[in-house]
């Protein structure tokens, strides 16, 4: 369902893309692992919309998303939320998600019921009035963002490292939420976590980037057993 080819990315002299290639088959959890700097938000923010590449193709359910905008993307289904969540100030929790589903829905209607059911999935329903910006606890604030991505009505959900920062309870009660709306929603996702556990435990497939190129894909288990992914965790720079 998503295809990414030969994509390339360059800052300055910064290349953090080189020929990356992986692709993403419907209902399937793809973790993009690596050390810091290894070029996976760069991938995010390329199939998003907000990075143009130097080179590659970009297909999602056969539409060419590269030549796509960021409105057309989520109108495809592509949602994503951020690594630092950006709820909208000085608007509830409601409002935010009614802004968000405004943003991806093709028609441009509130359904207030599916953001209600929503709130519910990811346990904000209490919280719906709440101001946003100011009345959240971290747990909720990440919430909130994954939240404002269903609002928008995905079939990929794209996911950046939003369970980081959580102590391990709030953690594996995020992680369960996050399988259930795959379940409820028929999700497929990319998820970017740095915690080698949480990708074991959430993702079908693993690819893993090291300095902007891809160097393993496959099943998590296997794929952390490689030397030269075990390497890239060392910090080992390849010759
Ligand atoms: N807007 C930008 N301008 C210049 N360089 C950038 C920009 N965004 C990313 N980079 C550089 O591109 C490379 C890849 O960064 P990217 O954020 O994709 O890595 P990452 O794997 O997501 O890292 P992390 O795990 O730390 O979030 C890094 O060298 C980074 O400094």
């Amino acid at each position: 369902m998503l295809k990414v080819e030969n994509l390339s990315v360059n800052f300055g002299g910064v290349r953090a893309l080189q020929d990356v290639s992986f692709e993403v088959q419907t209902h399937e959890v793809l973790g993009l692992v690596g050390p810091n700097g290894a070029g996976k938000t760069t991938s995010f923010n390329v199939l998003s919309g907000t990075v143009r590449p130097t080179a590659g193709s970009v297909t999602y359910e056969g539409h060419d998303i590269l030549k796509s905008s960021m409105h057309q993307r989520v109108t495809f289904g592509i949602g994503r939320t951020f690594q630092i969540p950006q709820p909208m100030h000085e608007l509830s929790v409601r409002e935010n998600l009614i802004v968000a589903q405004r943003f991806g829905r093709p028609d441009g209607k509130v359904k207030q019921e599916r953001i209600d059911e929503i709130l519910e999935s990811v346990n904000l329903l209490h919280k719906a009035e709440a101001d946003a910006a100011t009345e959240l606890a971290l747990t909720e604030r990440k919430a909130l963002e994954v939240a404002k991505a269903l609002a928008t009505e995905p079939t990929l959900l794209m996911l950046d490292e939003v369970l980081a920062g959580l102590e391990t309870t709030s953690k594996k009660l995020f992680m369960q939420t996050l399988k259930n709306i795959r379940e409820k929603y028929s999700l497929s996702m990319i998820v970017i976590e740095h915690d080698i556990e949480t990708i074991m435990n959430m993702c079908d497939r693993v690819v893993v980037f090291n300095f902007g190129k891809v160097i393993a894909d496959g099943d998590p288990e296997e794929t952390f057993r490689n030397p030269e992914v075990v390497r890239s965790y060392t910090g080992e720079v390849p010759a």
